[in-house]
C-alpha cells in the first residue's frame, strides 16, 4: 500500500437546502485496500458517494487524487479519473446479454458497425482477469443470472474501464450466504489486482470479512477511520449508532482534514481522534 492515498476528502460539506447532510467529511481510500464506509440510515454515505461521483456537487472542501487536486463537477469527471460507482439497484439492462450490459453507452466500433469481437474479448479479459468463472456465456441475457452472478456482471462492467476506485453500494444485499461469499471474494480481488475499494455495507460480517479500514459516518460526520483489524463489532456498532465509542479510545469528535496524525488527515487510529 502506497503512503499516499488514492482519494483523499477533506472537509467536504453538503447540503440540501436548509438541511446539511455532510459536514467537514474526510475520507482517504488508499490502493489495494477495501474501505468499509459504514453509518446508519441517513447518515450520509450515499450523498458522499454522489458527491464522489460527481453526481452532486460538494459545497465547500477538497479532493485529492494521488495527491493531486482536482475538481469533480460532473460523473464524466469523475469517471475521467478512473472513479467507477456499482450502485445497489445494478442498472443492468434484463433483455440484453452480458456483453452489451457491460458496454451499455461505451460502445466499440469498428466503422459504422458495432466491433462485437473486440467487446466480447475485452469482457472476457475483465472476468478472467477478476477469475470469474461462475458465467457460462457472455451472450446469456442477464435475466437468465442470479443474483451473484448479476453483481459479479455490474463489478466487472464498473472494472472494464481502466477504474483505479471502484465504489460498492451495498452489494451483498439481496444475496444469499453463498452468493455474498462470492462476491466478497470477489471484492477481495478487486483490492489485490490494486484498486482502491470503497465498499458501502451495513452488514458487519461483510464488513469485518473483506475490509482493510473501516470508516464510520454518524449524521453526517465522519467520525473514525480505522483499521480493521484495530476495531471490534461491537465498537463499529456503537460507533454507527452513538457517533462514538468510549471502549476505542473515541472521542466522539469527528474526523476532518485537521485532526489526523502522522499518516494523514483521514487515517485516524484508535485514539488518534481528537
Ligand atoms: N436530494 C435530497 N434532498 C434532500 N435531502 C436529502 C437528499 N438526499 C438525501 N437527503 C437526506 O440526507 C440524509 C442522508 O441521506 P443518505 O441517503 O446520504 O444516507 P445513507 O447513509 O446513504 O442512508 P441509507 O443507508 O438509508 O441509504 C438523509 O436525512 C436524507 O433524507
Amino acid at each position: 500500500m502506497s503512503a499516499t492515498p488514492l482519494l483523499e476528502l477533506r472537509g467536504i460539506d453538503k447540503s440540501f437546502g436548509p438541511v446539511q447532510v455532510l459536514r467537514d467529511v474526510a475520507l482517504a481510500a488508499h490502493a489495494g485496500e477495501v474501505t468499509a464506509l459504514v453509518g446508519d440510515n441517513g447518515a450520509g454515505k450515499s450523498t458522499l458517494v454522489k458527491c464522489i461521483s460527481g453526481i452532486y456537487p460538494a459545497d465547500a472542501g477538497e479532493f485529492l487524487f494521488d495527491g493531486r487536486p482536482v475538481t469533480i463537477n460532473s460523473p464524466r469527471d469523475a469517471a475521467t479519473l478512473g472513479i467507477e460507482v456499482v450502485y445497489q439497484d445494478l442498472a443492468l439492462c434484463d433483455n440484453l446479454d452480458i456483453v452489451q450490459n457491460m458496454f451499455l453507452g461505451r460502445e466499440k466500433h469498428s466503422g459504422l458497425v458495432l466491433d462485437e469481437p473486440t467487446m466480447e474479448q475485452m469482457a472476457a479479459e475483465t472476468l478472467a482477469g477478476l477469475s470469474v468463472r461462475t458465467v457460462k456465456s457472455l451472450r446469456q441475457h442477464v435475466s437468465s443470472l442470479s443474483g451473484g452472478q448479476r453483481q459479479t456482471v455490474a463489478i466487472a462492467k464498473a472494472v472494464l474501464w481502466n477504474s483505479k476506485l471502484v465504489i460498492l453500494d451495498e452489494p451483498t444485499a439481496a444475496l444469499g450466504v453463498a452468493q455474498t461469499a462470492q462476491v466478497l471474494e470477489l471484492v477481495r480481488r478487486l483490492a489485490d489486482n490494486g484498486l482502491a475499494v470503497v465498499l458501502i455495507s451495513h452488514n458487519m460480517n461483510d464488513v469485518f470479512a473483506v475490509s482493510d479500514r473501516i470508516a464510520a459516518l454518524y449524521l453526517g460526520q465522519m467520525v473514525a477511520q480505522v483499521k480493521t483489524t484495530d476495531i471490534t463489532h461491537s465498537q463499529v456498532v456503537e460507533l454507527i449508532t452513538a457517533g462514538r465509542s468510549g471502549n476505542l479510545g473515541l472521542t466522539g469528535e469527528p474526523v476532518t482534514a485537521g485532526n489526523g496524525t502522522g499518516a494523514g488527515p483521514a487515517d485516524t487510529t484508535p485514539g488518534g481522534v481528537r
